[in-house]
């Protein structure tokens, strides 16, 4: 079997992925949530022409006045009256023009006497300090796309235009299922010949801050017959992920285990290293990933793979991680047949690759906080040479 591009199995991935329904959500649930709908103000930004400043409402035309100060206009107060010709109106910030005035004299620059007002400093041009109406944005107007990321400022303008509740993405469920003998519980005893199963702690983790509803089943023994269990006790998830048992040897039994339990495999090894034995395909109506089991592997396949998937069944237009360049401070030997994903540091002068590359060093992973991508086939690299950098959250 041939190893396919990253690119192409993160395609065929997604192409796996069911269409989940959306849900409304009150504003004060949306952080961390992606878009389902357009949405679409339902009013004006500003409302009115208002005031961006304390002051006085003018005609510029009149400059420099003097203008009698007759009304006052203050936000969440009365619409004012229009201004007649030859008046100001006090006016505060956020508060509307009177019809007839056109700028506002900030109350700094302005002496007012027995309420008539000269103005200092230099001439104001028309429309100074106003916010004329619609001019951030119009009813009707599209505020935010479809698959868009809802943040801080998302929020805000989707309350700025009129909503109380959005329509977004649902939260896949994801079940882990951690393979091998060797495994016991994190903090248990480890006698010889076990090890602590950090897998499923990892990519809980890495799940920690999407929308989704992580499941841990445990560890299951390597035998067809547990693992076969194991997945038909997973249905019912969106997402179902293993570690471990996914290579070729006598103890990997996960690929057959998912064929006996009626799954239907899509792709099994890709070209990049670490993560080669991964594999997906669907059981039930449920995605299945099964990733390596070193810690290395399954991290960054889980960062490639497990993530983007998860963003995209919760209705991000844009769930792949995204990429920047930096200088290498250290040099880089060719690469093989695989792209190679290095788990590497920055600081001030670019970045550096860690030593040990061993898709098992869990200190080294450690002290990683990007990975450098490297396609198959590059030639060696010199420290000042750029290259891709995929930043670790
Ligand atoms: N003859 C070949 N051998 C291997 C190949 C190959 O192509 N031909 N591929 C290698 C590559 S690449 C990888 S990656 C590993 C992945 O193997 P598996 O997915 O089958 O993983 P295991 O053998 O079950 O475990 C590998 C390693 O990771 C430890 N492990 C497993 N689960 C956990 C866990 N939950 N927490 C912490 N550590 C875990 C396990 O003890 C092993 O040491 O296969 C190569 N072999
Ligand atoms: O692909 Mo394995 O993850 O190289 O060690």
């Amino acid at each position: 079997m041939s190893l396919i591009p990253v690119a192409e199995a993160q395609a065929r991935l997604l192409a796996l992925a069911p269409r989940l329904p959306a849900e409304q959500l009150p504003m004060s649930d949306c952080a961390g949530r992606w878009l389902a709908n357009e949405v679409v103000a339902l009013r004006s930004q500003p409302w009115a022409d208002l005031s961006a400043m304390d002051g006085y409402a003018i005609r510029a035309a009149e400059w420099p006045g003097p203008w009698r100060i007759t009304g006052e206009s203050a936000a969440g107060g009365a619409v004012p009256p229009p201004l007649p010709p030859g008046q100001g109106c006090r006016i505060f910030t956020g508060a509307p023009l009177p019809e007839g005035a056109d700028t506002v004299l900030i109350q700094e620059n302005a002496a007012v006497d027995n309420d008539v007002l000269h103005p200092e400093g230099a001439e104001l041009t028309k429309g100074r300090n106003v916010r004329m109406a619609g001019s951030d944005f119009q009813t009707g107007q599209r505020l935010l796309a479809a698959g868009t990321a809802l943040g801080a400022a998302q929020i805000a303008l989707a309350v700025l235009g009129g909503h109380g509740a959005l329509p977004v993405g649902p939260r896949p469920r994801v079940a882990l299922i951690s393979t091998g003998n060797e495994l016991v519980p994190p903090g248990a005893p480890t006698p010889p010949g076990s090890l602590p199963s950090s897998n499923a702690s990892m990519i809980a983790a890495m799940l920690n801050t999407l929308p989704c509803d992580v499941m841990d089943m445990g560890i299951v023994p390597d035998s067809l017959d547990a693992m076969t269990k194991a997945l038909e006790r997973a249905v019912g998830a969106d997402i179902i992920l293993s570690t471990g048992g996914a290579s070729v040897g006598d103890h990997d039994f996960v690929r057959s285990a998912f064929s006996r339990a009626g799954g239907k495999l899509d792709f099994w090894k890709i070209r990049m290293r670490p993560g080669k034995p991964l594999m997906a395909g669907t059981l039930g109506d449920a995605v299945f990933l099964g990733l390596p089991g070193n810690p290395v592997s399954a991290f960054v396949t889980a960062t490639l793979f497990l993530l983007p998937l998860v963003r995209h069944m919760a209705g991000a237009a844009d769930p792949f991680p995204r990429t920047s360049t930096a200088p290498l401070t250290t040099p880089l030997p060719a690469t093989g047949e695989r792209d190679d994903y290095l788990r590497a540091y920055r600081d001030a002068g670019g970045v550096a690759c860690i030593t040990s590359q061993d898709s098992a060093a869990a200190f080294a992973l450690g002290q990683a906080d990007c990975l450098i991508l490297r396609p198959a086939a590059s030639r060696p690299a010199n420290a000042g040479d750029q290259v891709t950098i995929l930043p670790l959250a």
